[in-house]
């Protein structure tokens, strides 16, 4: 077994299984501990949650608490392996949640036999948390899903995959271009794969300049094009009318490469067919579409992103999930919408032009890190980035009118 392997499955498994666990926050020493926490005590905030619900913000967790829900269908870029399997990654997203954002977390695996019945389930536990954080659930079930439940909750409810990975992708692509001299506006771009992230970072790019009509997208049949009658309704959005079929047509002379699909699907000859100072975001995880040393040994005028930690620029929706869901709950927003998803973007981007803490350097074990091709977007543990984005989304919140109460008195300082 390699190292590696044998260290992951040793830091989950030591020295308690798993990654997550409950802890207090009140005394629970003294009968008259007891008394307030339990019988007869807790018959109060009952009594008042009863009489308003938003009193459940005051008196339980639930103001601080996100579910992360998933079904399994989608696991990272694994595949299919049901609920179970899932759960690693979800108490891994409930640890981020707490690292990064103070955020209580807890996970929920999913077993479900129609996609109503997910929706049912999710919605009848709705009420008991702050927000639910959908994650690793296929297309195109998920946009159903998260549809359903946006409607049926007034809580917010966000699909990771699409929306996270959408507004990391937007802030590490607008910046990646700037620094290689691209406009997004004229960018000819590819995304292979064509599910839940495809769609929501190709959304996301057309908001923030790209024009559709440049934009081709592939899934295992190749391109997406009008002639098909195989596409979803999500996949339709786009088709191309194009002569082209195959990754090896679309990818000469683009100017961006998205993967969210699977390992090792773009070769280093495909590679050398992109423009000059090409943009290549390899995000399948855990295993790239290209690993960046096979990309840098065929050419190097490029700029390399990843979903891994282990190498630089990690564009992985770690540098979202925690930050929106806190400048969300903060300011209890009934819903995540356009307005807060791109003030998050700018948020992202502007941290990774600026001087980088030392704690950073130190806990990425670099000297010195520039904005430039090697650092287009900041590290999970900027401490930067939960000010900044939590406040740019929360205050967006309130602008667009979807906070249910003001901006807290000098909410996150002067970050
Ligand atoms: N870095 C990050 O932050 C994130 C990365 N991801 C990664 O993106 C990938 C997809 O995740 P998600 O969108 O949630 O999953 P979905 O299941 O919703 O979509 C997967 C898509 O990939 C396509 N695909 C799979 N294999 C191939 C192939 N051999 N050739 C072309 N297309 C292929 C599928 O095609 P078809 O429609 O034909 O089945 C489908 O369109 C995963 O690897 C995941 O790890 C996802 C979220 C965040
Ligand atoms: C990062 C993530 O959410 C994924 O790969 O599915
Ligand atoms: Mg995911």
């Amino acid at each position: 077994m390699s190292d590696f392997r044998q260290q992951a499955l040793d830091y989950h498994a030591y020295p308690v299984p798993g990654k997550i666990s409950v802890e207090l926050t009140k005394s629970a020493e003294t009968v008259n501990d007891l008394a307030l926490a339990y019988s007869p005590g807790v018959a109060e905030p009952v009594r008042e949650i009863a009489a308003d619900a938003k009193n459940a913000y005051k008196y339980t967790a639930k103001g601080n608490m996100v579910a992360v829900i998933s079904n399994g269908t989608a696991i990272l870029g694994l595949g299919n392996l049901g609920p179970l399997a899932s759960k690693p990654v979800m108490e891994g997203k409930a640890l981020l949640f707490k690292r990064f954002a103070g955020l209580d977390s807890i996970d929920i695996e999913v077993k479900h036999r129609t996609t109503e019945d997910f929706i049912n389930t999710v919605e009848n536990i709705a009420d008991t948390f702050g927000g639910i954080n959908l994650e690793d659930i296929k297309a195109p079930e998920c946009f159903e899903i998260e549809k359903a439940l946006i409607e049926r909750c007034n809580i917010p409810v966000f699909h990771d995959d699409q929306h996270g990975t959408a507004i990391v992708t937007a802030a590490g692509m607008l910046n990646a271009l700037e620094i290689q001299g691209k406009d997004i506006n004229d960018a000819l771009i590819v995304c292979l794969g064509a599910g839940a992230a495809a769609v929501a970072c190709m959304e996301l790019l057309i908001k923030c300049g790209a024009q559709r009509e440049h934009i081709y997208m592939l899934d295992r049949k190749g391109v997406i094009h009008t002639r098909r009658d195989d596409l979803n309704e999500y996949k339709q959005m786009f088709a191309n009318n194009t002569d082209k079929r195959t990754l090896q047509d679309v990818i000469a002379d683009a100017d961006v490469f998205v993967g969210v699909s699977g390992p090792d699907l773009l070769s280093a000859d495909e590679l050398k067919l992109m423009a000059d100072k090409p943009v290549v975001f390899a995000c399948s995880n855990p295993d790239p579409e290209i690993k960046p040393e096979v990309a840098y040994a065929a050419r190097q005028d490029l700029i390399m992103a990843t979903g891994r930690s282990d190498y630089p620029n990690q564009v992985n929706n770690v540098l979202c999930f925690p930050f929106i869901f806190r400048g969300a709950l903060d300011v209890r927003a009934t819903a995540i919408n356009d307005e807060m998803k791109i003030a998050a973007v700018e948020a992202i981007r502007s941290i990774a032009k600026e001087p980088v803490p030392q704690e950073v350097l130190t806990a990425s074990g670099v000297t010195e890190l520039e904005f430039g091709p090697q650092y287009i977007i900041p590290k999970p543990m900027d401490p930067r980035l939960l000010p900044r984005v939590a406040k740019a989304v929360a205050e967006a919140a309130v602008a667009t009118g979807v906070a249910q109460i003001e901006l807290p008195e000098n909410y996150m300082g002067d970050k």
